[in-house]
């Protein structure tokens, strides 16, 4: 085993966020990463080597040289990486954020190393991440403590799960911040629609989902009885609750969690 401690197989957008907010928070260094990805553009490999990562177009190499493997290619992909997997050794543990592939599917396919499944989104990369674990029993306790503290310090959130609530996770994680980032940029399209101009639109959305966002955290309140304390009688906001639900707008939302629940057990 080299200097390296954590390899990492698709160096794209997830395994950019999960790596580079690791190094952020002060809980990796750099120059213990080593990136396997086909690095098509230059910019790809240059976000890389500024983080201090060593970039391989090389699988093999990755392989053997890492304790903690990152997957983060696409599902579609694991096929061209199953060979160089199958050669893993029983003290490398593998952490898995491929949308739909089961700990079953990790452990055909990753040699003898031992598989930790996990799902969150893109805001791990400024520790505001959303993250689900869930280890195969085998992974010793020290590896997966090790694990568990890297995730506990690029997410707001982490919990430990039952693999069969993957799916959903990845719906309501995974693929949840763009449903948020749909409606924030619908807000500030409303905003614009009103004569704001689009950057004050855009400032004043953001801030109101976050601050929408913190008082459920903060106050623990049911998001409805929210709602109701900024609901005036004849007031502006059930004219506008009004129009949301006449467009189906919690249904929508349901609904979008519920089909990318579905899609992601279709790619399993
Ligand atoms: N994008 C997201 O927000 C989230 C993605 N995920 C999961 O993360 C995984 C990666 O998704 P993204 O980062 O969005 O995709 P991406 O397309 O940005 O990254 C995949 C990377 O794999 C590289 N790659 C292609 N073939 C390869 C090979 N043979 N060996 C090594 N690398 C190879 C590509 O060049 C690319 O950089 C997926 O399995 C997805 O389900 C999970 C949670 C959230
Ligand atoms: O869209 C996808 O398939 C991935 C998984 C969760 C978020 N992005």
């Amino acid at each position: 085993m080299s200097e390296y401690q954590w390899g990492v197989l698709g160096g794209g957008q997830m395994g950019y966020a999960i790596i580079a907010g690791a190094i952020n928070a002060g809980v990796l260094e750099g120059k213990n990463v080593i990136v396997g990805d086909p690095f098509r553009t230059k910019e790809k490999r240059e976000k890389w080597l500024k983080l201090g990562a060593t970039c391989l177009t090389k699988n093999e190499e990755v392989i053997t040289q890492s304790k903690y493997l990152l997957l983060s290619v696409k599902p579609q992909m694991m096929k061209e990486v199953k060979d160089v997997l199958a050669n893993m050794k029983s003290d490398q543990t593998v952490v898995s954020v491929v949308a739909g592939c089961s700990i079953e599917k990790l452990n055909e396919t990753c040699g003898h190393a031992k598989v930790v499944r996990v799902m969150l989104n893109q805001a791990c990369l400024i520790g505001h991440g959303a993250a689900v674990l869930c280890p195969d029993k085998d992974v010793p306790k020290c590896d997966f403590e090790m694990i568990e503290e890297m995730f506990k310090a690029t997410n707001g959130t982490v919990d430990i799960v039952l693999e069969r609530s993957m799916d959903a996770f990845t719906a309501l994680s995974g693929s949840g911040i763009a449903f948020v980032y749909q409606f924030l940029e619908a807000l500030s399209d409303g905003g614009v629609h009103a004569g704001l101009s689009r950057e004050l639109s855009k400032k004043v959305a953001v801030q109101t989902v976050l601050g929408a966002a913190k008082m459920c955290e903060e106050t623990g309140k049911h998001p409805g009885e929210l709602k109701d304390n900024v609901t005036s009688p004849s007031g502006t906001t059930i004219a506008g609750i009004r129009a949301l639900e006449k467009a189906g707008f919690r249904s929508a939302a349901i609904e979008a969690v519920i089909a990318a629940t579905e899609r992601c057990k279709e790619l399993s």
